[in-house]
């Protein structure tokens, strides 16, 4: 049975700066003081970091559908990357169980020298499916992304669309149990996103967990049971969707 469990999940990022005293006269020319002391300090190293995200905890059940709401700079990307494993906590826990699925980055995971159809075969290999279910991944993803011949050029000589596609399709045919994703795997146009959104419906009742960060109201009302809203890397409020979207939504305006 799937889960998600983070507890007191701390990041920051140095600024690499060649002067880190003038980045932080910058700094704090640029932003108030408030804003300079709540999301900027110095390591014992006179690095200037930026805190993406501060003490957020949250725990996620089989059938959940969370969102992630919030500004930009708010912390949403920093925490999919770091529930898909890409990102280390400074402080606190992330624990997920389950076959893990991650829509964050079309280059993530792919080699830009193979064909589309080796990728798909390397993650196949990777994920550990026989030779039947290579052919068949391969072939339900060949016919999602429609890439026709590009399907045997290196990955290099694909348009963002294609790539997109591409991504899309491979990471939603291997099913996972959590799936998470970035809103823009949900543009594109109109008849990607109508095929895209039967496929993640298909998948997002397959699935049993879902974390999607999101800026539009109409794909978290439409995915999503849960919402989380963050500002400045911290939580502001979690619970049902429709309550915390009013809320959010009244305070943007
Ligand atoms: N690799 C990085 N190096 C330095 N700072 C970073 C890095 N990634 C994120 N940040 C900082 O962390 C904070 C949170 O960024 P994040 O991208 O998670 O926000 P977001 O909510 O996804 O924003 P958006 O809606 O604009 O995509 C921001 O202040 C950002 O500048």
């Amino acid at each position: 049975m799937a889960s998600v469990d983070v507890s007191g999940l701390t990041i920051s990022f140095p600024l690499y700066h060649g002067d880190a005293r003038s980045l932080k006269k910058t700094l704090g020319g640029a932003l108030n003081r408030r804003a300079l002391s709540g999301r900027f300090a110095q390591d014992n190293r006179q690095r200037v970091m930026v805190q993406a995200l501060t003490d957020v905890s949250f725990s996620l059940c089989p059938g959940e559908r969370l969102g992630l709401v919030g500004r930009n700079g708010a912390g949403k990307t920093t925490l999919l990357r770091a529930l898909a494993g890409i990102y280390e906590p400074v402080k606190g826990r992330v624990l997920l169980r389950g076959r893990i699925g991650s829509l964050l980055d079309t280059s993530l995971g792919m080699n830009p020298e193979l064909s589309g159809r080796e990728n798909i075969r390397l993650r196949c290999l990777f994920s550990g499916l026989s030779e039947k279910a290579i052919a068949e991944v391969e072939q339900d993803v060949e016919s999602f992304a429609g890439l026709g011949s590009f399907m045997d050029l290196p990955l290099k000589t694909y348009s963002s669309g294609m790539a997109v596609r591409l991504a899309f399709g491979l990471a939603t045919a291997i099913m996972p149990q959590i799936l998470i994703m970035d809103e823009w795997f949900m543009a594109g146009d109109a008849s990607f996103i109508q095929r895209a959104e039967q496929r993640i419906a298909g998948l997002v009742e397959g699935a049993e967990i879902l974390i999607v960060s999101s800026h539009m109201p109409e794909i978290i009302s439409q995915w999503c049971t849960r919402l989380i809203w963050m500002e400045q890397g911290r939580v502001v409020m979690d619970g049902p969707t429709e309550e915390i979207l009013h809320a959010y939504l009244s305070a943007e305006q």
